[in-house]
Order: C-alpha cells, then structure tokens, then sequence
C-alpha cells in the first residue's frame, strides 16, 4: 500500500533521511520508533510529499507519488490523511465546520456534506459537540475533531505523526483504541510515527526503529520479538542480563506456551525475568526462563524448532 525507494532528504548539511526503504501492506498499522532527530517526521512528510525528497520513489495506493503532476497529486494526497500531535485544528471554526472543511475544498455540496460530517463525528464518537469550538474541547477531543477530519475524503491511508504526544495515557489508549477500530471497520492502512514504545505495543502490526536518516530494523512484531539480538524487540521488551542457564523466549500470541511445555516434556519452567503484553490486541513478549529436567534438552530442541527459543545464556 505504501511503498518507500531510496528516500534521501538533505537540508544543507544535514542529512535527514539517508536511503530509506519502508513497506507498508494494504489494511496494516506500521510505527516508525526514533529518538529526536532520526528523521521520522521527514520520511511522513515525504510520503505524501509535502517534503519533496532530493531522490527514492514514493508509491501510495498504486500511484506513484514522485512522478506526479501538481493536479494529479493533489487528488492523490485526497486519498492519504494526516492527523498531527498539536490537532491542527481551526479555532475560529466550530468541530464541524473543522470536519467539514476538506469537504468545501474538494467542492462537496451542502447536503453532502452535512451528511458526511454528521457520519463522522458519530464514527469518533463526537456527534454531541458538534456544535463546539476547539477551545472548549479537551486534547483527546480535539485529536478526535483531527481524526474525524482526516478521514472526510475517506482516504485509503492515514498517516499519524505523533497523533498521543501531547495526551495523558488514558486519553492516549483511547485515541490508539480508535485507530485500532478504524484500522479494521475500514480497511485503514495507518503509517505512524512515535517515540513511545506504547504506541507500538497498542496498536501496530508492523514496526521498524530509525537512526541517523535510515531504517535500522523493521519488520512485523511477532518476528522481531523472535528474532535474536534484536534491537527493537529489547527497547519493546527490556530483559536483566541473561544469568548462566538461562534461556529467553518470544512469546505470541500463545499464552498456553509454558504449561505445554512442562507437560509435553516433563521439564520444570521458572520464569527468571521479561514481560508479557497485550501487543495489537493479543498477548505478545520475551520471557527469560530456567528449564530443567530430564527433558530439558528435547524442550529446548521443541522451542528452537518453532523458533521461539531467542536466546540461551551460556
Ligand atoms: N525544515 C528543515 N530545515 C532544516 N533542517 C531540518 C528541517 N526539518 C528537519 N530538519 C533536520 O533533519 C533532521 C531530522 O529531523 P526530523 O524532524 O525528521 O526528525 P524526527 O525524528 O521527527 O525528530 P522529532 O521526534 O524531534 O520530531 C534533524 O537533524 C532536523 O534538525
């Protein structure tokens, strides 16, 4: 769905993106995780080209992005919604006005778009402050005005760039519950860049972590948590030094793992450090384990087999 060649970004000397490759499949949520700097607000305003970058291709939907005239990107850009961390919004203008306003620009007529903002603000669950302004809305509120709004000319794609930043962690797991519901009632491939590992957690399938303009893991969450050496995996799921004898493991959704392998083995299992999550809805993490038992061998062979052993301390 959304397809990253190449991308190269300077301004003077500073190199923002150095050769960034990205894929994003239709109907996923992709994070982007960075420090301040890495250039992950460059790579989103490049994906729709509000950056235009210095070489690489942008495909969205099919259309090549990079390649397009002024008029035929513009309709393109129709298809790909942006939410943003401050909310953007309008404040001389009530939240429908705010909702309706990319409607007036495509030309959509009075009853449309009445209708279509209605339709909206029941979809994020704002139908009864249609009538506010934004000054009297609260930050969850307003991201829900951003949101309601980006979705107005019912893009194929939303791109967030740090949509929970500015809101407490309730009101975040609220917002990232929403993407995640308009994620599947829609179809919604959503690309979102973030410096909270929360957010990834939450909500995302996919995942790739950025330093210094380039992309230095990426890949989906369940397979970065088994893959060893993982630089994700370990921000996402810090683990204590690894004690001799110990072995870790990535769990996915797969909560029966332990006690399966206690009875398929007759090993005892003693958990000796990680976590387990809720990861885009399904439980998800590393455990470092202590495995003994006569079985102990078969079990770990059973683990490595699956691919689920990450890791053994020697
Ligand atoms: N318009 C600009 N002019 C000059 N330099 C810029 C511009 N935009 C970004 N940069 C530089 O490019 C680099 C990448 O910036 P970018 O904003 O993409 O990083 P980021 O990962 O989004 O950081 P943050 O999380 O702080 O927003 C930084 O060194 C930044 O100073």
């Amino acid at each position: 769905m959304i397809t990253v060649t190449g991308l190269r970004k300077a301004y003077g000397d500073v190199v923002a993106l150095d050769g960034v490759d990205l894929h994003v499949g239709r109907g996923k949520v992709f994070g982007v995780l960075g420090r301040s700097g890495a250039g992950k607000s460059t790579l989103l305003r490049c994906v729709n080209l509000l950056e235009r970058p210095d070489e690489g291709v942008v495909t969205v939907d099919g259309h090549e992005l990079t390649t397009l005239g002024a008029a035929d990107l513009r309709r393109a850009r129709q298809r790909i919604g942006m939410i943003h961390q401050h909310f953007a919004l309008l404040s001389s203008r009530t939240v429908a006005g705010n909702v309706a306003f990319p409607l007036e620009v495509m030309g959509v007529g009075r009853a449309a778009r009445a209708r279509r903002v209605a339709e909206l603000l029941d979809l994020v669950g704002l139908a009864d402050r249609a009538g506010a302004y934004p000054a009297q809305l609260s930050g969850g509120q307003k991201q829900r005005v951003g949101i309601a709004r980006a979705l107005a000319a019912e893009p194929s794609v939303l791109l967030s760039d740090e949509a929970t930043s500015a809101l407490d962690p309730a009101t975040t797991q609220s917002i990232l519950a929403l993407l995640r519901r308009l994620n599947r009632e829609l179809g919604l491939t959503i690309l979102l860049i973030t410096h909270e590992m929360d957010v990834i957690k939450a909500v995302c399938d996919s995942a790739a972590i950025m330093s210094d303009g380039r992309i230095a893991e990426a890949g989906s969450l369940p397979g970065l948590l088994a893959t060893p050496g993982s630089r994700l995996a370990a921000e996402l799921f810090p683990l204590p030094a690894a004690e001799p004898g110990t072995v870790t493991v990535a769990l996915a959704a797969d909560e029966t793992l332990l006690s399966r392998l206690a009875r398929t083995y007759d090993v005892d299992v003693a958990v000796v450090g990680g976590a387990v999550e809720q990861v885009a809805g399904a439980p998800a993490g590393r455990l470092r384990l202590r495995i003994t038992g006569a079985g102990a061998a078969a079990a770990l062979a059973g683990l490595r087999e699956r691919g689920l052993l990450v890791e053994e301390a020697a």
